[in-house]
């Protein structure tokens, strides 16, 4: 019961601080009060009831959204999460972000998001199937390549994006691979989007180690969470030269000074991103977070840094891989100790950007090299890059406001054109 408890108040509070930063951007850009009341919550949000034949034979309701922020740059895009710990209010506030990852990199879309309360790490292949094709079909109304692109996102994979292309594909009657992206290189994927949320995070690594003067080889760096996003930025950063000393996922953190061996790692974890349960000398995640290093990036879950640890992590970057990792007054206290935070808005937008790339092969029906895909995303990565940076500069707010107002804005203008506000 006080789980429960515990669970909607952090989760109420993601939306909340979400509006409140939200509403900071728009004044300080000079919209109006109208704007903000438009934007401070999905114009749609869908919940769906999937009833799923189990392998026992009983049946089980699962409970899954979508929510659809804003429309009015295009149609919305945004990933779908399985998680035990998925709700309304959390699925909210995660399309909020696609709108302004999407703002950011200046992508043709406003922000979507999915979820579905379930532990797939419990479930069966034929269940996970079978709940994937069930959400399709319960949501399908409203999703569509030219109305909302879903993605993958946690404990959500290629296949996952496969089976739910396959089912929309049979609604419809006819082929559809622009309907989702993530998908298999096979079927109409592309090169790099596995990797190209860690890419991403490489990208703003990159240019905030620039901005601090600390030389990425050698650097030491901790990473929390080992699925997608982490697994592949700890091989990027080892394979660029620098110590990854600490790594975790849901079960506890691994951490060792001299710094772990990552091609190893990678090679025993498993498809949930968990490695960590191998291991005997283990210290929690949040004990992880806390350890000396330069550059620390949680690529995990949200409200991981918060007022009660913020004061305690060493780093002199942390780069959010993760949706939602820092608490707004944690973000005070970082930027008033002098942090480089480069907020999730930004430093997690790779894998929506190759998920526009992905889609917009898919339109075309003509596939790019992975070399081209990998140009066009760093290109635009650093622009992002530098534009927050210059805006934290020059109008003296902090990297999140910045990346707020640089990822309204164009949100803000279309709303007005169409005449919504
Ligand atoms: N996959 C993508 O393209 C994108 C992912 N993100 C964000 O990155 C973060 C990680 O996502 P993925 O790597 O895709 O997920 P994933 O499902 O591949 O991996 C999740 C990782 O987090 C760990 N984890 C789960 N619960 C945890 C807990 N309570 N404490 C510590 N670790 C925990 C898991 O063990 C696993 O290592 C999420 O916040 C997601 O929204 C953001 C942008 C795009
Ligand atoms: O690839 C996409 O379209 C969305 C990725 C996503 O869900 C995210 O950035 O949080």
């Amino acid at each position: 019961m006080s789980t429960t408890i515990k669970e909607e108040k952090v989760t109420a509070s993601l939306l909340e601080s979400t509006q409140v930063v939200i509403k900071e951007a728009l004044g300080k850009l000079g919209y109006s009060e109208e704007v903000f009341e438009l934007l401070k919550e999905p114009l749609r949000m869908l919940t769906v009831r999937i009833p799923i034949k189990m392998d026992d034979n009983s049946t089980k309701i699962f409970t899954g959204y979508r929510a659809q922020h804003n429309d009015a740059v295009g149609p919305t895009k945004g990933g779908i999460r399985f998680h035990p710990e998925v709700d309304e209010e959390e699925v909210k506030a995660l399309s909020m972000w696609m709108s302004l990852k999407c703002g950011i990199v200046n992508l043709p879309y406003g922000g979507g998001k999915g979820g579905i309360i379930c532990d797939p790490r419990q479930m069966s292949m034929g269940e996970l199937e079978r709940l994937s094709r069930g959400y399709v079909r319960a949501i399908s109304q409203i999703v569509g390549p030219t109305k909302d692109i879903p993605a993958p996102d946690v404990y959500t994979n290629s296949q996952i994006m496969a089976w739910m292309m396959d089912e929309y594909s049979r609604i419809r009657e006819h082929d559809s691979p622009g309907f989702i992206t993530g998908k298999p290189l096979v079927l109409g994927g592309s090169h790099g989007r596995e990797k190209a949320t860690a890419q991403g995070v490489t990208i703003c690594i990159e240019e905030a180690a620039k901005r601090k003067g600390i030389e990425l080889k050698g650097a030491r760096i901790i990473v929390q969470g080992f699925g997608n996003a982490g697994s592949f930025l700890a091989k990027f950063m080892h394979d660029a030269g620098a110590k990854v000393i600490g790594i975790s996922d849901a079960y506890g953190a691994i951490y060792n000074p001299d710094g772990l061996d990552i091609d190893y790692l990678l090679d025993k974890r498993d498809s949930f991103g968990t490695v960590t349960t191998l291991f005997e000398n283990k210290i929690t995640n949040q004990e992880l977070l806390e350890q000396d290093c330069d550059i620390l990036v949680p690529a995990a879950i949200s409200n991981q840094i918060t007022n009660e640890n913020a004061h305690l992590i060493k780093a002199q970057i942390v780069v959010e891989a993760a949706n939602g990792p820092t608490t707004l007054e944690a973000t005070k206290i970082l930027t008033e100790r002098n942090v480089l935070l480069v907020p999730d808005v930004l430093a997690s937008s790779g894998g929506v950007t190759v998920s526009y790339f992905e889609w917009v092969q898919n339109n075309q029906g003509y596939y790019w090299e992975d070399e081209e895909v990998q140009r066009k995303l760093k290109e635009l990565l650093v622009n992002s890059f530098n534009q927050i940076y210059d805006m934290a500069e020059t109008r003296k707010v902090n990297m999140r406001l910045a990346a707020y107002m640089v990822g309204v804005r164009k949100m803000a203008e279309a709303s007005i054109f169409r005449g919504w506000v």
